[in-house]
């Protein structure tokens, strides 16, 4: 069985990165995004990567960002990688292109038909992560705890590497990666008590349950 990587995302304290690390987690992830609560502005997220050990990928969630953005998030929090959510295909490239730096997109799950949207994130982004896909109405494209139909992905033929996202849990992450076969697994609130508010022991718990499928 491969061995499964998790990241943990938006994280905004210096206990809950020190739990991460612990637990073993591949990827930490900070959110640039002002409407959500795990906005991290630069001179924090500078901050908490000086407690991220190079082995650890840093990650930054960024909704269509321009380049003035990611250029200041990568010189506060040097990013490894950029994760683009609600981000066109050819400004994913553009972005990729202009940084040399490794670039996951977005791609919103809830039907077949949005999977089958894989293929244009195919060659523009270095990873796809399936995220479950949010309300029109809702205020965040990503971090609000749904799920997808894991079963669309049976035997679905992905056209790069992939990351699975999207109401996973400690209690339901092990039945998933079984479920799908995702060798990287990505969560955000099933890791905290109230949105924003990471809880180190639920961290734990995820990457032992990850670890142990
Ligand atoms: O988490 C956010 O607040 C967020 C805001 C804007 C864009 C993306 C965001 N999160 C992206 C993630 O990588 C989350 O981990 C992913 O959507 C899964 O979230 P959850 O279902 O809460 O585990």
């Amino acid at each position: 069985m491969p061995n499964v990587s998790a990241k943990i995302c938006g994280l905004s304290t210096p206990d809950t990165i020190d739990s991460a690390i612990a637990g073993g987690a591949s990827h930490i992830g900070f959110v640039f995004f002002p409407p959500s609560p795990r906005n991290v502005g630069f001179e924090q997220a500078a901050a908490l990567a000086n407690r991220v050990p190079a082995a650890v990928r840093r990650v930054g969630v960024f909704v269509d960002p321009d380049d003035a953005l990611i250029d200041s998030a990568i010189a506060a929090a040097s990013l490894d990688i950029l994760q683009l959510h609600k981000t066109a295909p050819d400004r994913i490239a553009a972005i990729r292109a202009r940084l040399a730096r490794e670039v996951w997109g977005a791609l919103a799950v809830k039907t077949s038909a949005d999977l089958a949207q894989a293929g244009t994130l195919a060659g523009a982004a270095d990873r796809i992560l399936y995220d479950a896909k949010t309300p029109d109405t809702a205020a965040l494209p990503g971090g609000m705890g749904l799920r997808f139909d894991w079963n669309l992905l049976r035997g679905f033929r992905h056209p790069a590497p992939w990351a699975l996202s999207g109401g996973l849990d400690a209690a339901n992450v092990a039945e998933a990666i079984a479920r799908t076969g995702a060798t990287l697994v990505d969560v955000s609130s099933g890791v905290e008590t109230a949105p924003g508010v990471k809880d180190p022991a639920r961290i734990a718990a995820f990457l032992r349950a990850a670890r142990a499928r």
